[in-house]
């Protein structure tokens, strides 16, 4: 894995976006891949700068989301394809339809899940995929003991992440759905390359686990250690609980 300890957001954000502004460069019709929560934001902020800009388009391009929660009604602000509207895809010029995301109110889940598989496929796979992790170690929304090479799948929350998300639904619990439909970590695994991002002294047990811990379902993002072209951008709180930080920012200044 490529470890980059970070002074601040802003700078996660801009190594993030150099490496899709350079995928792009080198290949227009490329296929990104979109994560919710806060963690990315910082990193569509720069896109959309350099869109703005006219230093990045993504007018041949198509983008995959990575998941979605279960019967959110169609204009909730909170639902994952109303988040990726607002906060990246109604800014740039991504060509109508071809920003998809998993359907959470299909009438037929697993079908809905299968097809959405087999979409990502028919695209030709996703050449980087941007993630987040949750405190308890999911990416996407792959909880603790979920299958590491699953597909796309509905998924059940763990409290700990309906708590986490509670901000984003009036600090109220009860308002965040139980069940999701997400990128399985296999799914995932497919992707060209990998890029998570994590801030924040809430995450450092998370990125402790990811990076230096055993592969193992108890925190699903450790899968990341089988990739072989994973990028971990953490900022210094993030980072705090690493045993090697020193050797890492050795390895990240050494390989520039
Ligand atoms: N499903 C999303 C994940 O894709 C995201 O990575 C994670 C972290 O969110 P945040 O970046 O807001 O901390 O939580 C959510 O539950």
């Amino acid at each position: 894995m490529r470890i980059a300890i970070l002074p601040d957001d802003a700078t996660i954000g801009k190594v993030a976006a150099d490496l899709i502004e350079e995928l792009y460069r080198e290949k227009p019709n490329a296929v990104l891949g979109l994560a919710t929560g806060s963690s990315p934001l910082s990193i569509y902020r720069e896109l959309i700068e350099r869109h703005q800009a006219g230093k990045l388009s993504f007018k041949e391009g198509k983008a995959f989301m990575l998941d979605e929660y279960v019967g959110i009604a169609a204009d909730h602000p909170e639902r994952y394809r109303n988040v990726i509207h607002t906060e990246i895809a109604s800014h740039v010029d991504f060509p109508e339809g071809c920003v998809n995301g998993p359907d959470g109110n299909a009438e037929d889940l697993h079908a809905a899940c299968a097809a959405y598989d087999q979409s990502i496929k028919d695209a030709g796979g996703v050449d980087l995929q941007i993630l987040g992790i949750g405190s308890d170690g999911h990416i996407a929304f792959n909880e603790p003991g979920e299958s590491l090479t699953c597909r796309t799948h509905v998924g059940v929350l763990t409290e700990q992440t309906r708590r986490d998300n509670a901000r984003f639904f009036d600090g109220d619990i009860d308002q965040v759905p139980t069940h999701c439909v997400t990128q399985g970590l296999g799914t995932i695994m497919d992707a060209r390359r990998l890029v998570l991002v994590a801030q924040g002294k809430g995450k450092a047990r998370a990125i402790k686990e990811l990076v230096e811990g055993a592969v193992s379902a108890k925190w699903p993002a450790t899968i990341m250690q089988m990739h072989q072209d994973a990028w971990v951008l953490v900022d210094e709180e993030a980072a705090s609980e690493l045993e090697l930080s020193d050797y890492y920012r050795e390895v990240w200044e050494k390989s520039r």
